[in-house]
């Protein structure tokens, strides 16, 4: 049903290519997820997706409770029915959207009192609502309902809510009973490398069929980011899922992957893609630019996704400042399409004992800002 397989381990530096096992289908780690907040990855179709290469894709708890309600969504057959996406999904539990997102009441050792975002209506959300909401909702994975600490914070708040989310993920794993649904743990401890061993420790010994580091990508710096990587690489089961969340940038997922992560997600490709700023191989570029007003080649040269194949960047750029819908399906289309195919190539190199050469590469090209 749920089965993580290492394929190969790259020896210098501890990169890993796996197998992740789900009720809908097989997925190659490393791994990038589209973000599909309400149910739709923005402005792409199901089968658009598999074109690009999209193996499985994300959905937020909070919005789906919102509205249309988990209630509706089961009614429907599940999310997989209600968008008709076929493949693996990965269900956020709330807990990032309640604290960034809603008008935040309180929180107490039992939950969080919020305020939608949407209509100003009061909501309790707990570790068990979170997840009857997920069973519902029937993502193949299901992640645990996390308190996030925003950065920067003290190391007593964090403590605080490290020993909550063990406490919240007991109480998930307790009230989690769908068997086709494997529920994630989500490390937190912020920037403090103790807080990180004590909260993998304890979730480690739950026994999760994966874990996701939380509380990163949160505004810290990247090298406390790969800080915490690298303390918790070692430690956490070599056996399991690596999930880092709301990550993200090309070289933050190259360097990621380099710390022995295997699944990512970001919304930055389809956001990023709406306002016309493409990933490329050489680098960040906006579209919009005059620079590209009468340049008819392609958006990416070294790209052979749909859109690199049709149009050139003098259209996508009348499209952009033309309003044009298609102009943001376009570029949405190209950066998940980057973003995909990065990580897959990134897959094939630590399998051909090549990743070393593969990271040293990409991020020469990839100068941020390039164009
Ligand atoms: C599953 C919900 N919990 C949960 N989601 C998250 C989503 C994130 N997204 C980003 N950067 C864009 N950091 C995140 C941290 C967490 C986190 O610590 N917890
Ligand atoms: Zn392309």
């Amino acid at each position: 049903m749920f089965d993580y397989r290492l394929v190969a381990v790259c020896p210098h530096t501890g990169a890993r290519a796996g197998e992740l096992v789900t009720p809908h289908g097989v997925i190659e780690t490393p791994v990038f997820m589209p973000v599909g907040t309400q149910a739709t990855v923005k402005a792409m179709t199901p089968e658009e997706l598999v074109e690009l290469g999209a193996q499985i894709i994300l959905s937020n708890t909070y919005h789906l409770y919102l509205r249309p309600g988990a209630d509706l969504v089961a009614e429907a057959g599940g999310l997989h029915r209600f968008m008709r996406w076929q493949g693996p999904i990965l269900t956020d539990s709330g807990g990032f959207q309640v604290f960034s997102l809603s008008a935040l009441r309180q929180i107490s050792d039992e939950g969080v009192t919020f305020r939608s975002h949407r209509d100003g209506s009061s909501h309790f959300m707990t570790p068990e609502l979170s997840v009857a909401v997920q069973e519902k909702l029937g993502g193949d994975i299901a992640m645990c309902f996390d308190e996030c600490v925003p950065w920067p914070t003290t190391a007593e708040e964090a403590d605080r809510a490290v020993s909550r989310t063990t406490a919240w993920a007991r109480r998930c794993l307790e009230a989690h009973g769908r068997e086709d649904q494997a529920l994630f743990a989500i490390v937190q401890g912020s920037v403090f490398e103790p807080l990180r061993l004590r909260s993998a420790s304890e979730l480690i010994e739950l026994d999760f069929p994966g874990y996701a580091i939380g509380g990163l990508s949160v505004g810290e710096s990247h090298d406390a980011m790969y800080r915490i990587l690298d303390v918790l690489n070692p430690v956490l089961p070599r056996h399991k899922p690596r999930y880092l969340m709301g990550v993200g940038f090309p070289t933050n997922l190259v360097e990621g992957i380099a710390r022995g992560v295997d699944m990512f997600d970001c919304v930055l490709p389809s956001r990023n893609g709406r306002n016309g700023t493409l990933f490329t191989s050489s680098g960040r570029m906006n579209i919009k630019g005059s620079r590209f007003e009468r340049d008819f080649g392609p958006l990416d040269e070294a790209c052979d996704c749909y859109v690199c194949r049709n149009y050139s960047r003098a259209y996508v750029r009348h499209l952009h400042r033309s309003g044009e819908i298609l102009g943001a399906r376009l570029c949405t289309w190209h950066n998940l399409h980057f973003l995909v195919h990065l990580v897959r190539k990134a897959r094939k190199a630590i399998i051909d004992g090549s990743f070393p050469d593969f990271r040293r590469r990409f991020l020469e090209h990839f100068m941020e800002g390039a164009y």
